[in-house]
């Protein structure tokens, strides 16, 4: 049976002085951040999913965006080489937890730099923003792993946001869910569904017709509700002044046979 684990990882001590690139730095408030995210985990699990804790990395202010460290297709695990330098630290940890679950581990070796907020997966095809995080020689090491394994990896520019992922996501049909200004080449997706929040262009995909989403993008809930999905909403306010999503706060492995 496909599994439903997900990873996620602890905000540390220093999640307030975690990077800000395309937004305003605000005060980050720890305790309602600590209680945000103890809200999204409950939400994975109260829809199934097993949660499985990294061991922390206190020393990494950014180390809760556990997504951007690695990215899984089915089996096999390609540890990541942030091109943010500050979160390079954090795959250390990451490596081990996936290692534990029994994936077959890779790497993104220098000059690469790839960050898995970089990485949709859609089926077997698996869209990769070369943007400021992620760089051409990432974007080669990710064909080279994943498409012996019978991916189509499709390189898509990523200009306006930190990630191919804070532009766009898929909702489980594989319609691409983007909001117009923040997506360079909106017409590289097959499908596009054009959103009228930011924050409306991330889902986690939670299982059957349920959509987890941040409780700022309320009109495209209403939208995508009346498409015949179901919001399951999640006030992550402290992580979005960071520039976190929903996706980024945890790394779902649906193909892991154990
Ligand atoms: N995949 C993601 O959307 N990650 C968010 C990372 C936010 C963090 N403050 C950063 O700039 O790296």
């Amino acid at each position: 049976m496909p599994s439903k684990k997900a990873l996620v990882r602890r905000p540390g001590p220093r999640l307030a002085e975690g990077l800000v690139t395309h937004i305003e730095r605000e005060p980050v408030d720890h305790a309602l951040a600590v209680e945000q995210w103890d809200a999204y985990v409950e939400a994975l699990r109260a829809h199934g999913w097993e949660t499985l804790e990294v061991d922390p990395a206190d020393d990494c202010p950014d180390s809760v965006f556990v997504e951007d460290a690695v990215v899984v297709y089915r089996n096999v695990a390609l540890i990541t080489r942030p091109g943010a330098g500050s979160r390079r630290a954090e795959t250390a940890g990451v490596e081990e937890a996936v290692a534990r679950l029994g994936c077959s581990v890779n790497w993104i070796w220098e000059p690469g730099t790839l960050e898995g907020g970089d990485v949709l997966k859609i089926g077997d095809t698996i869209y990769v923003g070369r943007g400021g995080r992620t760089n051409a020689a990432g974007v080669q090491q990710l064909r080279a792993v994943f498409e012996p394994l019978g991916a189509r990896v499709v390189a898509v520019p990523v200009s306006k946001v930190l990630h191919l992922k804070s532009a766009v996501t898929a909702l489980p049909d594989g319609t691409v869910l983007g909001h117009i200004p923040m997506t360079d080449v909106p017409s590289l997706f097959p499908r596009f569904l054009p959103v009228p929040e930011e924050s409306g262009a991330h889902v986690v995909l939670l299982g059957g017709d349920k959509l987890l989403m941040a409780a700022s993008a309320p009109k495209t809930a209403d939208l995508l509700a009346d498409l015949g999905h179901e919001p399951v909403l999640v006030d992550i306010g402290e992580f979005e002044k960071l520039e976190g999503c929903v996706t980024c706060l945890s790394v779902r492995l649906r193909e892991l046979y154990a």
